[in-house]
């Protein structure tokens, strides 16, 4: 799918900032996979549609994950952590995007999980370092980034855990999942 037919399908199922910040993850996730050499088209889609789900009702998102194989765990976390999983799923069957390793990245977009293929680094990262976004530490893991791919997600995913342990929330454990794997993988 050519990126200008993509955007078109994505706009009208976000509003204009979501959109917007959709847009800066595609040129990041391009950017990344230039830097780390992975397939850019691949990246290029996966960003458009990473948030295609986000703003799908809350019952709906439930219904996906009760009804198909989806990870059923995902029901006693917070509901913005759904839209990954479920748009993973929505963008199979609405937009017909059979993709593996595109569906995937776009399923683990928010939390990461072990063994994160490099498609599903780029993403991640790139969704925490567009230039839009502004998250305590994130100048760090910025520069990061554009140096090693493993340390740049490992400290995304660091950032996180901390963040949310400092507003006493509960976590999806593929974060710490991604964590741990991501620090085997840190060379430091
Ligand atoms: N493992 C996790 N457990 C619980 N919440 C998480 C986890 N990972 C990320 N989050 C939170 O989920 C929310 C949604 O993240 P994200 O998809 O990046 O949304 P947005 O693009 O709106 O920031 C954020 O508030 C983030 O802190």
């Amino acid at each position: 799918m050519e990126r200008d037919e993509a955007l078109a399908v994505v706009k009208p199922k976000l509003k204009q900032e979501r959109y917007d910040h959709t847009v800066r993850v595609m040129e990041t996730s391009i950017q990344l996979a230039q830097t780390y050499g992975v397939d850019e088209k691949k990246a290029e889609i996966a960003a458009i549609f990473h948030d295609y789900a986000k703003y799908r009702p809350i019952e709906e998102m439930r219904r996906w994950i009760q009804t198909t194989y989806l990870p059923k765990d995902l029901l006693h976390y917070h509901h913005e952590l759904w839209h990954g999983p479920v748009g993973a799923k929505l963008v199979e069957r609405e937009v017909g995007i059979h993709d593996r390793e595109i569906l995937e990245s776009i399923h683990y977009h928010t939390t990461g999980r072990s063994h994160m293929t490099p498609l599903d680094k780029v993403i991640f990262l790139a969704d925490y370092i567009e230039p839009g976004r502004k998250f305590p530490g994130l100048s760090d893991v910025r520069d990061a980034a554009w140096m090693d791919l493993n340390h740049g997600c490992w400290m995304a995913a660091k950032n996180t855990i901390q963040f949310l342990m400092s507003k006493n929330q509960p976590i999806y454990p593929e974060t710490f999942n991604a964590y741990n794997a991501l620090t085997k993988a840190n060379k430091n």
